[in-house]
C-alpha cells in the first residue's frame, strides 16, 4: 500500500496550554484506507484530525514531520482535504442557499462557472442522497434537519475532489437510525471515489463496522494501531480494553456493514 500521510513524532502545543496536546505521535496512513481515530473525550482526536488538515488555531506550537507522499508532496488548501465537522449547524453559512455553499468548492477549485458550479451543486446533493435536490439548493441551512444538514456539509467537503476525507464525530449529534444512515454514506462515497477516509469517533463499535484499521488514541498519544477486527477481538493496550470494557453493545452486530 501506498502511504498518502506520513506523520512522525508530531507534538501539537496549544497556545498558553501547560501541557501539549499531542506527542511523540507516528502514524503512516495508507491511500484508500479507511482510518478510525478512537479514544475518550480529551484524548486528542480531533487536534490530530486537524493537525492533519492544517487546521490548527493560529500560534499554535507544531513539531515533527507531516509528509504527504501520496499527494505530490503537500495538500492544495482546501483542496486536496475535506473536511466535515460534527456540527454541519456550524460549518455551514446561514445566510447563503445550500447551492451556494456546495458549488463554491466546485467553483474556486475546478474553475467552474456559476452556472456549472450550480448543476454541480445539484449533482452532489443527490449523490449524497437529499430528496429534490433542485429545491434543497435553493433552500437555507435552517429549513433543514440535522441528518440532512450534514449530508449537505458532506456535498460540500467532497466538491473539490479531494483525495482524502476527514469526518470528526459527524454522527454525534444525531440519533442513531441517521447516524447509521450517515456512515453507510460516507464509506459508499469514499470506496466509489477512491478516497481515503480518516473517521475520528468515540464510539468504538461504530470505528469498527466501517475501518480498516483503528488508531487508538490515550492521553495526546497513539497508543494502539492495527486491523479492526484484531484490535476488537485482542486489543494490546489497556487503554483499548478499557475502551471496549466500556461499550456495552459492542458484541452486538454493528449497524452499518461493509459496503456492497
Ligand atoms: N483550541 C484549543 N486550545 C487549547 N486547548 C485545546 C484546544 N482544543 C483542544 N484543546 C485541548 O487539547 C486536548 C485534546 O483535545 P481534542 O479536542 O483533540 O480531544 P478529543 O479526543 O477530540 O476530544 P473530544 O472527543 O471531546 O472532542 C484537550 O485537553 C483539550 O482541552
Amino acid at each position: 500500500m501506498t502511504a498518502l500521510a506520513r506523520i512522525a513524532d508530531l507534538a501539537v502545543t496549544y497556545r498558553g496550554a501547560p501541557a501539549p496536546a499531542l506527542s511523540g505521535l507516528s502514524l503512516d496512513i495508507e491511500a484508500g484506507e479507511i482510518l478510525a481515530i478512537i479514544g475518550e473525550s480529551g484524548s486528542g482526536k480531533s487536534t490530530l484530525a486537524r493537525a492533519l488538515a492544517g487546521l490548527l488555531p493560529e500560534r499554535t506550537k507544531v513539531a515533527g514531520d507531516r509528509r504527504w507522499p501520496g499527494l505530490d508532496g503537500g495538500p492544495r488548501a482546501g483542496r486536496d482535504i475535506g473536511y466535515v465537522f460534527q456540527d454541519p449547524g456550524s460549518s455551514l453559512n446561514p445566510v447563503l442557499t445550500i447551492g451556494e455553499q456546495v458549488g463554491e468548492g466546485a467553483r474556486r477549485h475546478l474553475g467552474l462557472g456559476r452556472r456549472a458550479a450550480g448543476a454541480e451543486a445539484v449533482r452532489l446533493l443527490a449523490r449524497v442522497r437529499l430528496p429534490e435536490p433542485e429545491r434543497i439548493a435553493g433552500a437555507y441551512p435552517h429549513q433543514l434537519s440535522g441528518g440532512q444538514r450534514q449530508r449537505v456539509a458532506i456535498a460540500a467537503a467532497i466538491a473539490a475532489r479531494p483525495r482524502l476525507l476527514i469526518a470528526d464525530e459527524v454522527t454525534s449529534a444525531l440519533d442513531v437510525v441517521v447516524q447509521a444512515a450517515i456512515v453507510g454514506l460516507l464509506v459508499e462515497l469514499v470506496r466509489a471515489d477512491g478516497m481515503t477516509l480518516v473517521f475520528v469517533t468515540h464510539d468504538l463499535a461504530l470505528a469498527s463496522g466501517i475501518a480498516d484499521r483503528v488508531a487508538v488514541m490515550a492521553a495526546g498519544r497513539l497508543v494502539e494501531l492495527g486491523p479492526a477486527d484484531r484490535v476488537v477481538a485482542a486489543p494490546k493496550a489497556a487503554e483499548t480494553a478499557a475502551l471496549i470494557a466500556a461499550h456495552i453493545d459492542l458484541a452486538t452486530p454493528p449497524l452499518v456493514g461493509e459496503a456492497s
